[in-house]
């Protein structure tokens, strides 16, 4: 069941925002995108803040914004949980909670009684009679994920909840918000993230945003590992080339071919992309004359830690093709100490054609 439509269209100055999105109960969906691509102008339409120029917001058959209608964000049912957690200082955690219940008119005791249940649900029933300031701050998030799902909102809005979180912290309370979602069947869910493990980890589908329009959607999984677009597969952490199908893998711009392996749906000559793992780009100081049918000049842009590896980042090199510049590889440290490898430094990338997916990026059914 679609839980949630929006039609949203609205400018913002020089920027335009035109988007369709469903939500559906139970179902959570990430919005992915750039800076600036407008997720946070999508999400403040939703929570009532900002008003389309254009469009409607129906959340089930209730209409919150359309013809004439514009209901104020506190009418509409609609939870947030952004990344400071914005308890109400003065009140203990207990009343944080409690106040959804209390200002929908529920008596205090049955209020009290439903802030427990989620005080339980997102296990911090032991900090009920605390104040927010002696909170940390994984603590306060919790604590304000039970406050928005107490007020029993259709739709929960999430605005980079682990961001500014400890990296420490972030990984329990993320297990924890999904396990939480999971169990509210009514419940759909907007997620704004910069961060594809958030997506991975909580979102059903995900769309993508660049410059205030979709340009990319689908089951999250499925858009993650099969990237259309540079943006998606730079936050999925993966390497991808644009260009046409060509007979053994993809041609680019500049009339070379990068060898892959193509996908049954790719026919020669539709726009496509080439799409490897970083850690299928092996790095050279001398040119390799090995099995890998794809070497390209490249210069070292940046050397970045990147869990157990370093994550080389390329930029081209003169003589070399244009492309190459923001394609990650990784190495060991080990690696790079061997290969003495420093900023500037031209290398050569390589990369087997086995390792290589070629994809059509025409649209998606
Ligand atoms: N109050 C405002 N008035 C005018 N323009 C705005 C306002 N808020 C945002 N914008 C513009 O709208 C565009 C989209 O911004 P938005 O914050 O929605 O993007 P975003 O995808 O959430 O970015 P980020 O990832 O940086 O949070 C930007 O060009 C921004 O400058």
């Amino acid at each position: 069941m679609t839980a949630v439509v929006a039609e949203v269209e609205l400018r913002r100055g020089e920027f335009r925002l035109d988007v369709r999105v469903e939500v559906g109960a139970g179902e959570v969906l990430a919005v992915l995108g750039p800076n600036g691509s407008g997720k946070s102008t999508l999400l403040d339409v939703l929570a009532g803040l900002v008003r389309p120029d254009r469009g409607s917001v129906r959340v089930g058959d209730r209409v919150l914004v359309g013809r004439g209608v514009d209901v104020p964000a506190h009418r509409r049912d609609v939870g947030l949980l952004a990344q400071q957690a914005l308890l109400f200082p003065h009140l203990d955690v207990l009343a944080n909670v409690a106040f959804g219940p209390r200002a929908r008119g529920v008596r205090r005791a049955e209020a009290e009684r439903i802030a427990r249940h989620w005080l339980s649900e997102v296990d911090a029933v032991e900090f009920a009679g605390r104040k927010p300031a002696a909170l940390s701050g994984g603590q306060a998030q919790r604590i304000a994920l039970a406050r928005a799902l107490a007020a029993e909102p259709r739709l929960l809005l999430l605005d980079e909840p682990f961001a500014a979180l400890d990296v420490d912290v972030a990984p329990a309370l993320r297990g924890l918000v999904r396990r939480v979602l999971s169990s509210g069947k009514q419940l759909a869910t907007v997620l704004v993230t910069h961060d594809p493990l958030d997506a991975l980890v909580l979102s059903d589908r995900v769309v993508v945003l660049a410059d205030g329009r979709i340009v990319e959607q689908g089951p999250t999984k499925q858009v993650l590992s099969r990237p259309r677009t540079a943006f998606t597969a730079r936050i999925a952490g993966i390497d991808l080339v644009s260009g046409v199908a060509a007979a053994d893998g993809l041609a680019i711009e500049d009339g070379a071919v990068i060898h892959g392996m193509r996908t049954d749906d790719v026919a020669d000559g539709d726009a496509a992309v080439a799409v490897f793992q970083p850690s299928a780009v092996t790095v050279h100081v001398d040119q390799p004359h090995g099995s890998a049918r794809n070497v390209f000049p490249a210069v070292v842009a940046a050397l970045e830690p990147h869990g157990a590896v370093v994550r080389l980042r390329a930029a081209a090199a003169p003589d070399g093709p244009a492309w190459v510049a923001g394609i990650a590889a990784d190495l060991t440290p080990a690696a790079v100490a061997d290969l003495e490898l420093d900023l500037g430094e031209r290398v050569y990338l390589a990369v087997k054609a086995t390792e290589v997916a070629v994809y059509s990026v025409a649209a998606r059914p």
